[in-house]
């Protein structure tokens, strides 16, 4: 699993709710694909196959994905999920079964959270750097993990990044975040990238802003949330 923080295992309802060994084989058959799919989308944005074998290659792609059966609603929370604060098999952060993932991988530090992972090609910006937007990605998912350690799991309504030097792709990157104070439901946090060969050198750094949405508004945004225990319909967030 690649995020070992607190998580609130009760908070959510599902008809099929499977036990603790059925999870566990989905989890890992979920991050085998996404480690599969993820090299595809590597080989995808690197080859310089001819373009009969990238047609080829189509074709089998697109017979592949017809056997991913079922499909999850849109603000359904996946039975093998913990939200917030656990678990997000398809983040497009840290989810290992997501193709979009790095996947950024989260610890719990003192006062904070770190995360470590490597870009690749797919997540390019100048040629041979990381895209900001996804330095950006990883310093808001990264901020967040920290308000959630903190108790205060939160949304982004500012983020603030300055760019200092490019991201090097290729290169095992670390995130370090931490909240920095709070206000009511406001959560002040701040970020850095830099590569873990070069802890001292920021290549970007964000300051943001949090806000925990209380009870009701929490209940609107996501309702497949519930308290532990499921009966009063209210949420575990939004204190
Ligand atoms: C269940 C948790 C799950 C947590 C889920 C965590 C998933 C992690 C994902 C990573 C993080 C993301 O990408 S989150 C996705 C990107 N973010 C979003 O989509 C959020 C969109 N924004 C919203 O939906 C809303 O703003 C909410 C729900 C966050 C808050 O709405 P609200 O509850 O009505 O709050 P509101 O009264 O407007 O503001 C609360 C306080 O914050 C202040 N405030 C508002 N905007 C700003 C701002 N830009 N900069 C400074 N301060 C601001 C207000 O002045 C107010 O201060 P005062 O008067 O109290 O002093």
């Amino acid at each position: 699993m690649n995020s070992p923080l607190p998580h609130h295992s009760a908070t959510r309802t599902t008809a099929e709710q499977p036990d603790e060994e059925g999870v566990h084989r989905q989890r890992t058959a979920i991050a085998a694909l996404g480690h599969e799919v993820r090299a595809l989308v590597d080989a995808t944005v690197r080859t310089t196959a001819a373009p009969d074998a990238l047609l080829r290659v189509a074709e089998g792609v697109r017979g592949l994905a017809a056997q991913l059966t079922g499909r999850r609603a849109r603000a359904e929370i996946p039975v093998v999920d913990e939200f917030p604060g656990g678990a997000r098999m398809y983040s497009p952060v840290t989810g290992t079964g997501s193709p979009l993932a790095p996947p950024l991988k989260v610890t719990r530090l003192d006062g904070g959270v770190a995360g470590t992972c490597a870009l690749g090609l797919a997540h390019e910006g100048p040629p041979g750097y990381g895209h900001g937007g996804i330095s950006a990605m990883l310093l808001d998912e990264s901020m967040g993990w920290a308000c959630a350690t903190a108790g205060m799991p939160g949304m982004t309504v500012s983020l603030q990044m300055r760019y200092q030097r490019p991201v090097p792709l290729e290169a095992r990157l670390r995130v370090l975040a931490h909240v920095t104070g709070t206000e009511g439901r406001k959560v002040y946090v701040a970020g850095s990238i830099t590569t873990e060969e070069d802890p001292s050198t920021v290549l970007a750094a964000a300051e943001g802003v949090f806000v925990s949405p209380d009870p009701e508004h929490a209940r609107a945004l996501f309702p497949g949330l519930r308290a532990p225990g499921g009966s009063d319909g209210g949420t575990a967030v939004g204190r």
